[in-house]
């Protein structure tokens, strides 16, 4: 192992619900140990103006956006000690094969606030290099399958506001290398029920998901939602948080429990298809991010599912914190020069470092 450096990292997810904070000591390549975490959650009108900036390049929404986002950070992150920081910031707007992809705010600006070099915009070299920018984290899920001492080929799967999975062959001691990785998008994990919840009772998420359990899915919204084009696509692929804005609509005619077992069916699904593009069937499947805390959900992917489903949990690790953890660890590749994305895992042309490093003025 390279000398190992105290990286903390910050993840601010597509669910809007606050900035996760991560210590990790690593060199990029191994983990030495995981350190203190800790959560600022967003005040519901900071949830506001962010949920009014979602899908927007620029102008006020955004400029209000930029500042709730920096704010958050300096406060979650200023207590945390650390060598170096690692900023995912927020993502407003992904549209790798148009537009690009943006996440909020400067890393220029928090590196000033904090005192310390902060390693920021991840995402857009990859796009620049012909990949998706998303998702990152595989990197450092090929790094967790070693950790935890995994010798056969597993998945892990992020259950947030969008679902994404990662296929390991923890054999390789590289993860650029080719064949050790494939990840990509699964479809809307979360955000379609959060949102559900919120217009009709006013609350930000379906409590261990008690109302899908009450519910019945309708077969033919999912099957609407399976001839998404989305689905035809060959992995990597990614997505905005909002690509299924009609599912809303699909679910409007239905009672509120229904359509919440609708749209958690559509999650599972969707992780249904993404496992079948996996090059050879994993061993298991390790779930992370909030929505292993919803057993409707976790069930229904059971269900789907050739092998066992169980939370980080059951290896040592902490679904809350992983995001925040890998970009923490993405952090120490980039000051390293080493890749943070792979053809296998974005697209990208070629493994490509992305990031860069905003330092404070002496
Ligand atoms: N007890 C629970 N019951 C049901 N759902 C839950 C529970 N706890 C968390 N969740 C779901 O998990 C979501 C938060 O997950 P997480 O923090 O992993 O998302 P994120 O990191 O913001 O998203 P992404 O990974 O897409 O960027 C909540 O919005 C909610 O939908
Ligand atoms: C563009 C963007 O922010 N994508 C997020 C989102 O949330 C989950 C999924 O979609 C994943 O692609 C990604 O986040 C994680 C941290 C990643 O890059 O691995």
């Amino acid at each position: 192992m390279t000398e190992p450096v105290t990286a903390l990292g910050a993840m601010s997810g597509t669910s809007l619900d606050g900035v996760d904070a991560a210590v990790l000591v690593t060199d990029g390549e191994s983990i030495a140990s995981f350190g203190p975490t800790a959560y600022r959650p967003y005040a519901p009108e900071e949830r506001a103006i962010l949920r009014a900036a979602l899908g927007r390049w620029e102008g006020p929404e955004v400029e209000a956006a930029v500042r709730v986002v920096e704010v958050a950070h300096a406060e979650a992150l200023g207590p945390l000690a650390s060598d170096l920081v690692g900023f995912h910031g927020q993502t407003l707007a992904h549209d790798p094969r148009g537009r690009g992809t943006l996440q909020v705010g400067d890393g220029d600006r928090l590196a000033q606030a904090l005192g310390r070099p902060v390693v920021w915009d991840f995402r857009s070299e990859d796009v620049r290099q012909g990949g998706e920018g998303a998702p990152l984290a595989p990197f450092f899920h090929w790094a967790l399958a070693r950790h935890v001492g995994a010798t056969e080929p597993l998945a892990m799967l992020n259950l947030g506001g969008v679902g994404n999975l990662t296929w390991i062959d923890p054999r390789h001691d590289r993860p650029e290398a080719p064949g050790a990785l494939l990840a990509f998008d699964t479809g809307p994990a979360n955000a379609p029920v959060d949102d559900l919840l919120l217009r009709r009772r006013g609350q930000p998420r379906d409590e261990d998901g008690r109302l899908a359990a009450e519910g019945t899915p309708w077969a033919d919204v999912l099957e609407r939602f399976l001839a998404h084009p989305f689905f035809g696509r060959p992995p990597p692929k990614s997505l905005d948080r909002d690509a299924w804005a009609d599912l809303a609509a699909a679910v409007e005619p239905l009672s509120d429990a229904d359509a919440a077992a609708t749209l958690t069916a559509c999650a599972a699904v969707a992780v249904g298809q993404g496992l079948a593009l996996c090059p050879s069937p994993p061993r298991r499947l390790l779930v992370t991010g909030g929505g292993r805390r919803n057993p409707a959900l976790m069930a229904m992917i059971a269900a789907r599912a050739d092998c066992p489903v169980e939370p980080v949990e059951s290896v040592g690790l902490d679904g809350d914190m992983l995001e925040a953890q890998a970009f923490a660890f993405l952090a120490v590749r980039v000051r390293r020069g080493l890749p943070t994305s792979a053809p296998g895992t974005t697209g990208v042309a070629r493994p490509t470092c992305g990031g860069r490093i905003g330092r404070p003025r002496a």
